[in-house]
């Protein structure tokens, strides 16, 4: 896929440290034999991003370190693309888990920053970077697994949605959803999209139409979510999934998600700049501006 000239120049531009040897710092240490050396990991990590990379097992771990919150702000985006794409190229990694390193939050979706008071240029750079990720992810050839140890409203379900598989953590007090309608936002049609190809259009668009936003339990109960598990187990559970999918042959899973996915991607890639356009234009209106403020100050009166 070609990436768009900015973002390739804020690739260019990115400071993302050369690759270096590091020890996992999880779930291989259960399965190496004491005594024995560990065997090679590769670690690579820039602002927001760490990537660790077990090239016995193949897998990845990808944690998002960008707190309070792990917003998907621009250049969170830019270093999310760049470390999906070294892994994507490296013929040691055939499967990544996303997590997050800041504790209770996965992701709280899109930077509202980056949509509010910023300039027309700068909402179109910050939405071919979300298009980026998305079509980066959606169509990985990778297994991806998202281990969702936190809440994980609009854009930071859209992450999840687009993995392969989704483990939450089973806390009641985390949250995921396309909540989207209550910020007085629409979920463009890919992000709706995805989201009809995990749980079914009925619910979809009941939850889309109310930006319903699902504590862990009731997530699983309609397949938002594949399964649930205590904290301490979701690392090992998340491995042991990875292992099920890696036993098949690349070449046959790649192709059935292929299948599965491509009408979804392709639709994207077809209009892509027109829905640039249309994000520019509807998220310039200053009702819709007025409504993101609103919920911004919602957001910090919460805390007060
Ligand atoms: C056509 C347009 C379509 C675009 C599609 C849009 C997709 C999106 O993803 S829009 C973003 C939707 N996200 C949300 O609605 C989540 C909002 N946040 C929360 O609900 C909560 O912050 C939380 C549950 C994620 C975490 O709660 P808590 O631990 O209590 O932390 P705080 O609420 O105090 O937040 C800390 C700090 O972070 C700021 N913040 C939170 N979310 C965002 C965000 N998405 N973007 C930017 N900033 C965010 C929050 O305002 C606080 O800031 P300070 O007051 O300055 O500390």
């Amino acid at each position: 896929m070609a990436a768009v000239p900015t973002l390739a120049r804020r690739i260019a531009r990115s400071g993302v440290r050369p690759l270096c040897r590091w020890p996992l710092a999880w779930g291989r240490a259960a399965r190496q034999p004491p005594g024995l050396p560990l065997a090679p990991c590769r670690a690579f990590s820039n602002n927001k991003i760490l990537v660790e990379l077990d090239e016995s097992s193949g897998v990845a771990m990808m944690k998002f370190k960008s707190p309070p919150v792990n917003s998907l702000s621009l250049d969170f985006l830019t270093e999310f693309c760049i470390s999906l794409e070294k892994l994507e190229n490296d013929r040691a990694c055939r499967g990544v888990i996303f997590a997050s390193a800041v504790p209770r939050i996965f992701s709280s979706g899109l930077d509202i920053t980056e949509m509010s008071g910023k300039s027309m240029e700068h909402y179109a750079e910050f939405w071919r970077a979300v298009q980026e990720m998305w079509l980066r992810l959606y169509g990985s050839n990778m297994v991806t697994i998202a281990a969702v140890n936190g809440s994980s409203p609009a854009g930071g379900c859209l992450v999840a949605l687009s993995c392969d598989y989704r483990i939450m953590v089973e806390n009641p007090k985390f949250s995921i959803g396309l909540n989207e309608a209550q910020l007085g936002i629409v979920a463009p049609f890919w992000f709706k999209d995805t989201f009809v190809n995990v749980v079914g259009h009925r619910i979809a668009e009941r939850s889309l139409q109310l930006g319903s936003l699902y504590p862990a339990p009731e997530a699983l109960k309609f397949g938002l979510v594949d399964e649930l598990v205590p904290e301490e187990k979701l690392q090992e559970k998340a491995m042991a999934v990875m292992a099920q999918w890696l036993a098949l042959p690349d070449h046959a899973r790649q192709l059935t998600k292929s299948m599965m996915r491509k009408a979804v991607l392709d639709r994207l890639v077809a209009h892509r700049e027109e829905d640039v356009q249309n994000f520019v234009s509807f998220i310039s209106k200053e009702s819709i501006q007025k409504s993101l403020r609103m919920y911004m100050e919602m957001l910090k009166k919460k805390k007060s």
